[in-house]
Order: structure tokens, then C-alpha cells, then sequence
């Protein structure tokens, strides 16, 4: 199988040492009037500094589910958390106070979403909703968290910060908005970035220049990143390793290159057969 994987110079050797954020025996309900889906079903696993985790799987899978329980973000009810733990930092995330979490939620690890408009308020100037991450977290001034704002906004590659930095999201672009919702998860500096379908929405090429962004952004601060996706070229180009979800389950787990040439479960090779930019190449 031929990829686009990253060139010699830009590849560099597996994330070594204990994991950041460690997913340990998960399930989670939705418990709804007359039914209870089973949306996880013991899942299982983990991520280190400076490593790309791909979650994979179909449709309704449990990977959204999965990754929203980090920072309990599932709507609540119909969600339960039912078994499990999910430990960053010698902490279960899913026993802390929601004050506790409120801490970590954006500081330590940060999220970000398909649709921007999902976490940007479309009522406030974008420069201001980054700095107000910033003075949040660290009780920075204002006048310093604007300063870190706009270096934020000109980390990710948005031209003339101090001109965007006035602007409300409608007045952006998609992949400019896109692009303030990563400063936004990012100025803070997590040590985990949780990215649910980054990329689905925007259109090809803006695609490539948003995981571009992200894969830098991931080497610069030796991020750990878990990516969720349905798109398997995305985790051929980007990811250390891969876990594969089907309903609710992981069925396969492991380097990417290793399952993706070597795939174990059949469903691991359905995923496969599906995705022609693989199988072609
Ligand atoms: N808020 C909710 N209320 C009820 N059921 C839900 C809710 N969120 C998810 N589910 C159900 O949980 C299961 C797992 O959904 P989840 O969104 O985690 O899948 P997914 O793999 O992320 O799919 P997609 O790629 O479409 O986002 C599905 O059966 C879904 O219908």
C-alpha cells in the first residue's frame, strides 16, 4: 500500500513513554424513552505526548460518544456513563466535580469540532473568544490575553490577525473559522487535543491545509492528539496508530501501517476495501 505518508525528513519515530490520557474499560448508554442504546461497550485505550491516535470506524460507531466522555460532554441526560475510567494525569476525568473538570476542560485538554460554529458564540468578535480562553485559565490581563490572542490567530495562519481579531465568525470563511476554533482549542496549550472529523466539512483543498495546521501544531508543542475520523487516507497521512470501532466495541487496535497492511479483523478489512485511495494506491 502506497500513501501519502510524511517524507523521511518529516517522520519521526513512535511516541515513547507512559500515556497522557488512558481510556480504560468504557461504556457508555443513551437511555431514551422507550430504548437504551449501548453507544460504548468497553473501550479500551490510550494516547502519549507527541503521538496521533486515529479512532475509525462507521457511522454511529460510538466514536463521537467516546471522545465526548473525555470531558464529559455528552448531553446529560439521556447519557450514562456506565463502567470504566478515564484517567489524565493519575485523575479518573469521570469522577471529578464539574468544577474540577471545568479546569481541565480547555487548559489541559481541548477539543475541537466538524462544525465551528458548535463551540464560537456567533454573537461576539472572534479575537475576544480566544482571549477569553486565556483569561479563564490563567486570569491573565486583558490587554495580554489580546496579545497572546493575536499570536494565536497568526499561529494557525489566519492573515491580518488584527483585523480578524474584530470580526465575528459569519464574516469568516470555513476554513478561517475553522482555524479560530483551533486557536481557540489551542491557546491555552493542552497537553491532549481531541479532534472529532476536523476536516469533514470543508472542501478538499482546505481540508489538506487544516490537517497540515494541526499536524505542525501537534510537532511544535508535542501535543497528544486523538483524531476521530471516518476517513482512512486522513489517518494513512497523519496517524502513530489506529483504533478500530465497531458498535460500540474497539476491534483492532496498532500502528497504523501494521493494521492497514496487515489488517487482523474482517472489519478492519471491509473499512479498507471501502476506501479506494487506499486500495488503489
Ligand atoms: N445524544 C444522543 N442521544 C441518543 N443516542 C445517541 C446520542 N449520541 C449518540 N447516540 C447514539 O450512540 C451511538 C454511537 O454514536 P456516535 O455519535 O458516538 O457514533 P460515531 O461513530 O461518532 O458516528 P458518526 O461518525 O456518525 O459521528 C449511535 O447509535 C447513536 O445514535
Amino acid at each position: 500500500m502506497t500513501t501519502n505518508r510524511p517524507t523521511a525528513e518529516q517522520s519521526r519515530p513512535p511516541a515513547a513513554g507512559t500515556p497522557l490520557l488512558e481510556i480504560k474499560n468504557l461504556s457508555v448508554d443513551f437511555r431514551l424513552e422507550t430504548s437504551v442504546v449501548h453507544a460504548v461497550r468497553g473501550v479500551s485505550f490510550d494516547v502519549r505526548a507527541g503521538e496521533t491516535l486515529a479512532v475509525v470506524g462507521e457511522s454511529g460507531s460510538g466514536k463521537s460518544a467516546t471522545a465526548l466522555s473525555v470531558l464529559r460532554l455528552n448531553p446529560s441526560p439521556p447519557c450514562m456513563y456506565t463502567g470504566g475510567e478515564i484517567r489524565f494525569e493519575g485523575r479518573d476525568l469521570l469522577k471529578l466535580s464539574e468544577k474540577e473538570l471545568g479546569r481541565i476542560r480547555g487548559r489541559d485538554i481541548a477539543m475541537v469540532f466538524q462544525d465551528p460554529m458548535t463551540c464560537l458564540d456567533p454573537l461576539q468578535r472572534v479575537g475576544a473568544q480566544v482571549a477569553e480562553v486565556l483569561r479563564h485559565h490563567t486570569g491573565m490581563s486583558r490587554a495580554a490575553a489580546k496579545e497572546a490572542a493575536l499570536a494565536a490567530l497568526d499561529e494557525v495562519g489566519i492573515p491580518d490577525p488584527a483585523l480578524r481579531y474584530r470580526q465575528y465568525p459569519h464574516e469568516l470563511s470555513g476554513g478561517l473559522r475553522q482555524r479560530v476554533m483551533i486557536a481557540t482549542a489551542l491557546v491555552a496549550r493542552p497537553r491532549v487535543l481531541i479532534a472529532d472529523e476536523p476536516t469533514t466539512a470543508l472542501d478538499v483543498t482546505v481540508q489538506r491545509q487544516i490537517l497540515d495546521l494541526l499536524v505542525t501544531l501537534q510537532r511544535k508543542h508535542d501535543m497528544a492528539v486523538v483524531l476521530i475520523t471516518h476517513d482512512l487516507a486522513v489517518v494513512a497521512e497523519t496517524a502513530d496508530r489506529v483504533v478500530v470501532m465497531n458498535q460500540g466495541r474497539v476491534v483492532e487496535t496498532g500502528d497504523v501501517l501494521d493494521v492497514f497492511d496487515r489488517p487482523a479483523d474482517d472489519y478492519t478489512r471491509k473499512l479498507l476495501a471501502a476506501t479506494p485511495r487506499l486500495e488503489a494506491a
